[in-house]
């Protein structure tokens, strides 16, 4: 029997989420997050299936490097360890890819030396992915690793959207221009919402919300990317739980010159004390909505924040495809608050978008519809998994290259 398994590395700035794949039928081995990473709260919580025992571990752990061989450990108590037979690939989210990677690409030398050139444009991601890299290229410097771009769905953007409006040579000479990121995850969101129209992906134009702590919005035509709302970096667009998303650029002039801000301390507010967090000092939804219960006015603002540009992007994408078959609402916050959905559709019945209330309610890890049977646009939550589809692409381009 071959072997036929594959390990998935999703490395965040604070957290490295992981799972061990076996391809003959895409079932799941373990799956498990080191969250906190960098704090003395850290906390390891790591899963067996198919029979779903956690265990949980906290104690600081101190970087990347120290996070995966802490799951490493973690799976080798389970005879699953780096050092199986089994393992014929370790799969790597990369979130920066730029203008080179359109395709899942085996890491070499030349690979990581592109990573790391980006890591300007991805200064919260690279250097997370790059550590995951360089530690699993350690334990197994034989097996294959690949690297799965967050960029590389977008890349069929058409000009029209991809450039700024800003002088074309100072933006060529820069490479200045807008990637989109969580592409991985708008390409299995949009197949899936097509599967679950009953329609194949190019005969379906999808909006795809992925809400997440980063949130980004695309909008797909027949199974390709022609806009996203992040840009050059994961700050553009949606707000997200610690990042502002779009401003007046001149916002940053006036800080720099009026504020006496260093150009790192704007980088840092713009990216880590804005958004959600920045707005009412929560970035988790489940503590706003809590809060919102409650009566809390900051809590209430951040959120109508958070909506109101998600509307204008829902709007905005609508205008740019035309015709819509399906809007698709997916990550932590959009798989998971009601809220959120009903907030982002009221009101645009004009528009053939409305919701069940009934259905909206309904918690579930299935792909699903929540707009009523009559409506023109289908409204549906489909649960990402960016970690499946970068294990299928591992394994893919492992076979195809005679490895497995
Ligand atoms: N059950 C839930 N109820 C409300 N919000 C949730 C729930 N689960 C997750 N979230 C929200 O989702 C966010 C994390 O989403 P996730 O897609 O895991 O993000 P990331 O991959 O960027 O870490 C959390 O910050 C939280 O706000
Ligand atoms: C690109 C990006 O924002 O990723 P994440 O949501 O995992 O932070
Ligand atoms: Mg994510």
């Amino acid at each position: 029997m071959s072997a036929s398994r594959v390990l998935v590395l999703n490395s965040g700035s604070s957290s490295l989420k992981y799972q061990l794949l076996d391809m003959r039928d895409s079932s799941r081995l373990a799956v498990g997050i080191v969250e906190r990473i960098g704090e003395q709260t850290s906390r390891i919580s790591h899963t067996v299936l198919p029979v779903g025992d956690t265990r949980e571990q906290n104690g600081p752990i101190a970087d990347h490097d120290a996070a995966l061989k802490a799951v490493a450990e973690e799976l080798d108590q389970d005879r699953l360890g780096l050092d199986s037979p089994e393992l014929v690939a370790i799969g790597h989210r990369v979130v920066h890819g730029g203008m080179f990677f359109t395709e899942p690409t085996v890491i070499d030398d030349a690979v990581i030396t592109e990573i790391e050139r980006l890591i300007p444009v991805a200064p919260l991601h690279n250097p997370a992915n790059l550590t995951g890299i360089r530690t699993a290229m350690a334990m197994r410097p034989d097996l294959p690793q690949v690297a799965v771009f967050d960029t590389a769905f977008h890349t069929t953007m058409p000009e029209s959207s991809a450039r700024y409006a800003i002088d074309a040579r100072i933006a060529d000479r820069y490479r200045v221009r807008r990637y989109g990121f969580h592409g991985t995850s708008h390409a299995y969101v949009s197949r899936a919402t097509a599967k679950l129209l009953g329609k194949e992906p190019e005969d379906v134009n999808v909006i795809v919300l992925h809400l997440g702590n980063g949130a980004s919005a695309s909008a797909i035509r027949g199974g390709r990317c022609v806009d996203t709302s992040m840009g050059l970096t994961p700050l553009e667009g949606l707000v997200m739980g610690t990042r502002s998303g779009d401003l007046d650029p001149a916002v940053i002039f006036h800080l720099q010159r009026v504020g006496g801000m260093s150009m790192d301390e704007i980088d840092t507010l713009l990216n880590k004390t804005s958004g959600l967090f920045g707005l009412c000092g929560d970035n988790d939804m489940r503590e706003i909505r809590r809060r919102i219960d409650e009566g809390d006015e900051e809590a209430r603002l951040a959120f109508d924040i958070y909506i109101h540009r998600l509307r204008k992007y829902i709007g905005a994408y609508y205008a740019v495809l035309g015709r819509v078959d399906a809007i698709a609402f997916t990550a932590g916050v959009g798989e998971n608050v009601p809220p959120v959905r009903e907030a982002a559709i009221a009101g645009l019945e004009e528009l053939g978008l409305a919701l069940d209330g009934d259905l909206n309610a309904v918690t579930s890890d299935e792909p699903r519809l929540i707009s009523p049977v009559s409506a023109r646009v289908a409204i549906a939550v489909v649960p990402t998994d960016e970690e499946l589809e970068i294990a299928a692409q591992t394994y893919a381009l492992t076979r195809k290259s005679g490895n497995a």
